[in-house]
């Protein structure tokens, strides 16, 4: 049973950088489901672009894989493909244990590596699905091109990558107004003002949030022509680039 998340209901002398470590792990669904507007939406829609991109005979990706939901999405879209296999990638040690014993305790016939490593090691090869689901946001600025190149270069003709992030926005107003909204979610999910801002500050310098006009340009610099915003409620949303 999944735990609420309580992390920061108590003031803390020092809000330490935030980390996906075993406190973390223990309340993980609940914190990212009352955090994120639209994250069940996009867990699902996984599924449904999954179906339909994914090709027989080819590699599947989550990276930062966290527990697992994009990875069990994505294998419950497989069912009419044959030689498809996911491999799921994160490196914080605490969520690729738990991740793992989720993933097995289901049965399925498409097989499932969980690796513990930087998506930044990862060679992308022979892929027709990659999912960045609220990860690149954590990379090093410098990392994030060379890991859409990457990934862009592993791709098959008809691939895709789909990428969700936490965006911020160059219009003053509109950035206020959207990031009010998303604190009102958090607010009407239960979370205390002082929940949020602990929050805040341990997200500071962690979470290095992009427009979406930046991401389209690195989508477009690692090779991406064909991108869009399939999703988004207030500041977070979900990009499809598509590998022609
Ligand atoms: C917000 S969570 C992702 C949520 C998950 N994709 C989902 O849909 O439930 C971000 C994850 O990325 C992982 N992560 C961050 N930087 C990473 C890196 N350089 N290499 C691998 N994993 C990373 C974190 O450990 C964390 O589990
Ligand atoms: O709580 C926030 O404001 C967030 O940005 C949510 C966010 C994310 O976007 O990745 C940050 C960390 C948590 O692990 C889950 C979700």
């Amino acid at each position: 049973m999944a735990q609420t998340d309580n992390i920061y209901n108590k003031p803390l002398d020092k809000v330490a950088g935030f980390t996906f470590d075993e406190q973390v792990v223990q309340v993980f669904p609940d914190m990212i489901k009352r955090s994120v507007p639209g994250y069940e939406k996009m867990i699902a829609t996984i599924a449904m672009l999954t179906e339909r991109s994914a090709q027989n005979n080819t590699n599947l990706y989550d990276l930062g894989c966290s527990l697992g939901a994009a990875t069990l999405s994505m294998r419950s879209a497989l069912k009419e493909k044959t030689g498809c296999q996911i491999i799921a990638v994160d490196n914080s040690e605490a969520m690729v244990k738990r991740c793992t014993e989720t993933i097995q305790a289901y049965r399925s016939e498409t097989p499932v590596t969980v690796l513990q490593d930087d998506i930044c090691n990862i060679n992308i090869e022979n892929a027709s699905v990659v999912v960045l689901n609220f990860t690149l946001q954590f990379l090093t600025p410098e990392k994030r091109l060379e890991l859409l190149t990457n990934i862009y270069n592993g791709l098959l003709p008809g691939g895709i990558l789909v990428l969700s992030e936490k965006f911020v926005f160059e219009d003053k107003l509109s950035h206020q107004l959207l990031i009010d909204l998303h604190l009102d979610f958090k607010r009407n999910n239960g979370y205390s003002e002082l929940e949020i801002s602990q929050k805040r500050s341990s997200l500071e310098n962690v979470l290095i949030a992009d427009t979406v006009e930046q991401h389209y340009q690195r989508l477009q610099t690692a090779g991406f022509k064909h991108n869009n915003l399939w999703y988004q409620c207030f500041n977070f949303g979900s990009i499809i680039s598509i590998k022609d």
